[in-house]
């Protein structure tokens, strides 16, 4: 183990870290909020590496973080994506996210997933104009949940103007649509026992807990409630 101390003139991408400890084998990962040239990223490379010296540090280019990547021991494969590996499986309770592929009857309509029906309530109004109907038909018609969620937001200055006041109450009717059409999520929903709920968005603070890890998580919430209700109806009928 060793402790290096940074000052913030040394490099000042990192100017807000003072002293970092760390294990033999960590990786440094520096993330720039935007595309660097190849050059930058090396000058990058060089100069953290000299600062952590005997530490390896790679450069990505999306978002702004600092961290240790720590390579997973034996026994401890379930882990974090390191700077070599990144993990793709959905975990254990992936039907809970709106992304996971779950249809939905909707007010009549078929969906491919709770995102789609959520981003087309946004502008589902009684009244459309002929695009806000065409906005509504590529939602429910889009062929993935990203795409649903891109055009909900590309088009965010046409949603119903009480959405903010509306929204937890639409996803809850959403998310009660999904469990009661779906007997596995409602299955895995149970299996959850009594442990809290946390959509692990790590850019998301309202529906989910967001890059600070203290968001609302409302999703989970709505979760949570969905889970209570179904378990007092199981009660009542047996
Ligand atoms: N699994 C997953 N991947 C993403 O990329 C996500 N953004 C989310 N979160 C869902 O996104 C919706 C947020 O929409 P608004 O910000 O209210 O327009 C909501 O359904 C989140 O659960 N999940």
């Amino acid at each position: 183990m060793a402790d290096f101390h940074i000052d913030s003139k040394q490099f000042n991408i990192i100017g807000d870290i003072g002293h970092v400890r760390l294990e033999p084998g960590d990786v440094i990962v520096v993330t720039s909020p935007r595309q660097l040239p190849a050059q930058a990223m090396n000058i990058i490379r060089q100069q953290v590496g000299s600062i952590f010296a005997g530490h390896k540090c790679v450069v990505l280019d999306a978002g702004m973080k600092f961290e240790v990547a720590r390579p997973a021991g034996a026994g401890d494969c379930h882990k974090l994506d390191t700077p070599e590996r990144v993990f793709f499986y959905e975990q254990d309770f992936y039907v809970l996210s709106n992304f996971s592929a779950f249809a939905i009857m909707w007010k009549g309509l078929r969906f491919d997933t709770s995102e789609a029906v959520y981003h087309w309530e946004k502008f589902n109004n009684p009244d459309p104009t002929p695009f806000e109907d065409a906005v509504l038909d590529s939602i429910r018609c889009a062929p993935s949940a990203h795409v649903a969620f891109k055009i909900g937001q590309e088009h965010k200055r046409l949603r119903r103007p009480d959405w903010d006041d509306v929204k937890v109450d639409v996803m809850r009717e959403i998310l009660r649509a999904k469990a009661d059409q779906h007997e596995y999520v409602r299955r895995k929903l149970l299996a959850t026992g009594d442990r809290e709920l946390i959509e692990d968005s790590w850019r998301d603070d309202f529906w989910g807990w967001g890059p600070n890890r203290d968001g609302k998580n409302a999703l989970g919430k709505l979760w949570m409630e969905i889970r209570a209700e179904i378990r007092a109806r199981e009660v009542v009928n047996g």
